[in-house]
């Protein structure tokens, strides 16, 4: 499977392209919204939110509610557009006109893509950069998540993202808590948060940052079970596919680091403590005492739940501005503010979610087949069996 996303965040729409989905898989625009839906929501996003109401239209690729295996063209539409019509315009300003908006962004934020793309692209008006370089484009895929996760149901393979940290506050999670427990709490709390004990103090970092005119950053993690041992492969360095995960996680706009189980702490512990014992049982097959590898060896699954983490730095534009430099005449200048969240984090644990379900179906679909869903499902079966009895 592959998929591209187009679009700006001021723009008329994003459209999402995927080619490779099996056929007969059942896909519904209601499967996709309800993730949508899920990215829209948690605690310290700005105004934005409340103009959007993001629902995907599936114009290519399904028919009665089923995949055909025809390549799936998905558009969700930007409600913000029509305040933005003639600053996205393909059509010249008229230079006579007065407009707020008009204004080109010429001092560079700090933290984010404007200045580096304006060189790069030779834009004056850095807001040439900044439409796509908006996190807007994670809407985009997390429709695409959303059809990788309704291949992955078909396998009862189950993928949800959390929020771990917000700031310096740490949620406690049991180490072996299965996902159906973990949404119990998690699709209810305003920062996506299994412990209910910390959601206040939360809540008041994010608002303590929002009043200071700074932002808050934060750590989410992506669990994911149900897998068979063997997805990825050890044989070639880019095949990876815990290597795959890492690239996927660390694509997301504003991630510094990713983590695989117990990650860096395994740097600091002995071997004994970090890798997990192999036991046997006649009718599972295969397990692990511990999960401290979060689900990999040798770029591949062990059949355990994959443990994936992200860190978030804080959003980079600030109500109380950084310093930059006038790109016009070179002087130091605060820079340029446009509405912006103080906290996205509860958005970038759905996010990463949506990036770690693409990956792993990927990887699903590379070993078991990709053209039917019946075909994939018989050798699935037969795959599953001698695994458990090898
Ligand atoms: C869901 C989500 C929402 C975001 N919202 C904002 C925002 O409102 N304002 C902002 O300055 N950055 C926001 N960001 C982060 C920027 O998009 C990102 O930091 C920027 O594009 C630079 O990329 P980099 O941080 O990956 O280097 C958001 C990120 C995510 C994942
Ligand atoms: C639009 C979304 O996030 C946006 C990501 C973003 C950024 O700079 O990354 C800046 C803000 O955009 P705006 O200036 O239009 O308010 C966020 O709202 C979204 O998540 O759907």
């Amino acid at each position: 499977m592959r998929y591209m996303t187009s679009g700006e965040s001021h723009g008329p729409q994003l459209t999402v392209i995927i080619e490779g989905v099996p056929s007969q898989i059942e896909l519904k625009a209601e499967d996709i919204n309800e993730h949508l839906a899920r990215r829209q929501k948690g605690y310290g996003r700005g105004r934005r939110m409340q103009i959007e109401k993001d629902q995907a239209s599936i114009v290519s690729g399904v028919r009665h509610g089923k995949t055909t295996g025809a390549p799936i063209t998905l558009v969700v539409e930007n409600k913000d557009w029509t305040h933005w019509q003639k600053i996205m315009g393909a059509e010249p300003l008229d230079p006579n006109e007065e407009t707020e908006m008009k204004r080109q962004i010429q001092r560079p934020r700090p933290g984010h893509a404007d200045l580096n793309g304006a060189i790069k692209y030779d834009h004056r008006d850095m807001r040439n950069v900044l439409e796509r370089s908006s996190a807007r484009e994670t809407t985009a895929r997390v429709a695409a998540g959303a059809v990788a996760k309704a291949v992955l149901r078909h396998f009862s393979i189950d993928v949800l993202g959390h929020v771990q940290e917000i700031g310096d506050i740490r949620a406690k999670v049991p180490e072996n808590i299965s996902n159906a427990e973990l949404r119990s709490k998690t699709e209810s709390s305003e920062v996506r948060c299994y412990d209910e004990s910390v959601e206040e103090e939360m809540k008041r970092a994010i608002d303590e940052a929002k009043n200071a005119g700074d932002s808050i950053g934060g750590v989410v993690e992506a669990r994911a079970e149900g897998l068979p041992i063997g997805l990825g492969t050890h044989v070639h360095y880019d095949r990876k596919l815990d290597a795959k995960l890492a690239q996927a996680v660390m694509s997301i706009n504003a991630f510094k680091g990713v983590e695989i189980g117990i990650g860096f702490e395994a740097a600091r512990k002995n071997g004994s403590e970090v890798h997990d014992e192999i036991i046997y049982d006649p009718n599972q097959g295969y397990a692990r005492r511990t999960n401290r590898l979060g689900g990999f060896e040798g770029g591949m699954t062990n059949g355990m739940p994959v443990v994936v983490k992200g860190a978030m730095k804080p959003i980079p534009t600030l109500y109380k501005p950084l310093q930059s430099v006038d790109i016009e005449t070179k002087e130091p200048f605060n820079a340029s503010i446009e509405r912006s969240d103080s906290c996205a984090v509860p958005a970038a644990a759905v996010v990463c979610e949506a990036v770690v379900a693409w990956a792993l179906a990927e990887a699903f679909l590379e070993k078991f087949g990709s053209d039917s869903l019946f075909d994939i499902q018989k050798a699935y079966e037969q795959y599953l069996e001698k695994a458990r009895t090898f």
